[in-house]
């Protein structure tokens, strides 16, 4: 081949990485929460004080120019993120045969996985997902007899043994920046503050980690080829590395997001896209990886309760000037049919939420 990486890794001539990333001086948002460390976000519908309205101008330009921004002084302690960072470097640094005793499989996609394909070409790369909150088994899908679906249990390693605490104490703080960020947007789109959080009663999260080895072809391969994610919210941390490219919709540059110590990556994913009716876009990512550094990097998945029905919000429809444009899709059946193209190569297109858009 050629090649100094097996033929799976390989991207398309048209996906792979430039030898050199763009460096701009203008990348994706830096956005201070720190207003939000003094000031409630107003849920009564009354007028947020001025710090609050001009941090919400700054997230509502954010998520309509970009679908991506980081944040600074989001109030989550740092040790929590380096307490999840060290057990996660601990886990990936075991022999491969303790990783393989809690990989994932076809009926609970949880746990350690190193043969991850997006869009049908294999990642640089090897994960440990784990879901946030257990749901009571059966879950609750809206089709009847839907109870076969995915069990979601968490395979926890003996080692390290920090590791599910580290994970459990984390996850915690993820989870009250995320409703914090939430609520930002849903007053961004002209909604009351906690409209979106019932979606979220018995939420789907997930965090995942994950471990970018050095390449050996680092301009054939990707350490995770280009997608959007498919739930509603994520928050990433990387780590100094760098490598997390996001293609800018002006033009379609891809510009390499620039790590910042103690910050967290935020994006819009197809959900949100979805509930704003196409206000907000979950824009197109990709990671790419070096010949000499390994990288680590934690998203967490901010997902809605498998049951629910996702479609644009009512109060943003106009039959005459705002028509809906996406079919409703049950949120449960999507995350299955996604988690299992991931699972294996397969002929066709992975779904997406443009098949579930309106002919016009
Ligand atoms: O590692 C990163 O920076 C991003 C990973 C990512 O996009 C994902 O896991 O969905
Ligand atoms: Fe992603």
């Amino acid at each position: 081949m050629g090649s100094l990486v097996d033929p799976a890794f390989v991207q398309a001539p048209e996906h792979r990485p430039k030898p050199t990333a763009t460096e701009t001086a203008v990348g994706i948002p830096l956005i201070d929460l720190s207003p939000l460390l003094h000031s409630p976000i107003p849920t009564d519908g009354g007028a947020a004080p001025p710090a609050i309205s001009s941090l919400l101008a700054e997230v509502e330009a954010a998520c309509r120019d970009w679908g991506f921004f980081q944040v600074i002084n989001h109030g989550v302690p740092s040790e929590l993120l380096d307490n999840i960072m060290a057990a996660s470097k601990g886990f990936f640094a075991l022999p491969a045969e303790e990783k393989w005793q809690v990989k994932r499989d076809e009926v609970n996609p949880l746990g350690y996985y190193n043969t991850e394909h997006t869009k049908n070409v294999r990642d640089w790369k090897e994960v440990f997902d784990l879901i946030v909150e257990e749901l009571p088994v059966p879950l609750a899908l809206a089709e009847p007899g839907a109870d076969e679906f995915l069990s979601l249990r968490n395979r926890w390693p003996e080692h390290p043994p920090a590791f599910r605490e580290a994970c459990e104490k984390y996850t915690k703080a993820m989870n009250e920046l995320a409703f914090k960020l939430l609520e930002l947007i849903s007053l961004t789109l002209g909604l009351p503050a906690k409209r979106l959080n019932g979606f979220f009663k018995d939420r789907a999260s997930f965090i995942r980690l994950n471990h970018y080895p050095p390449c050996p072809s680092p301009h054939l391969a990707l350490g995770v080829g280009r997608h959007k994610d498919a739930g509603a919210l994520t928050i990433l941390a990387q780590d100094d590395v760098g490598g997390l490219d996001v293609k800018r919709r002006s033009d379609g540059e891809w510009i390499r997001v620039k790590p910042i110590p103690n910050s967290y990556i935020i994006n819009v994913g197809d959900i949100i896209q979805v509930w704003s009716n196409d206000k907000y876009e979950s824009a197109e990512h990709r990671v790419s990886v070096n010949l000499e550094r390994e990288r680590f990097s934690i998203p967490f998945f901010f997902n809605p309760a498998l049951y629910v029905t996702v479609q644009p919000l009512d109060e943003l429809i106009d039959e005459k000037k705002r028509p809906a444009k996406y079919n409703a899709y049950n949120w449960g059946e999507f995350f299955k049919a996604r988690k299992n193209s991931n699972f294996k190569k397969l002929e066709v297109e992975n779904v997406q939420i443009y098949h579930f858009k309106k002919a016009v």
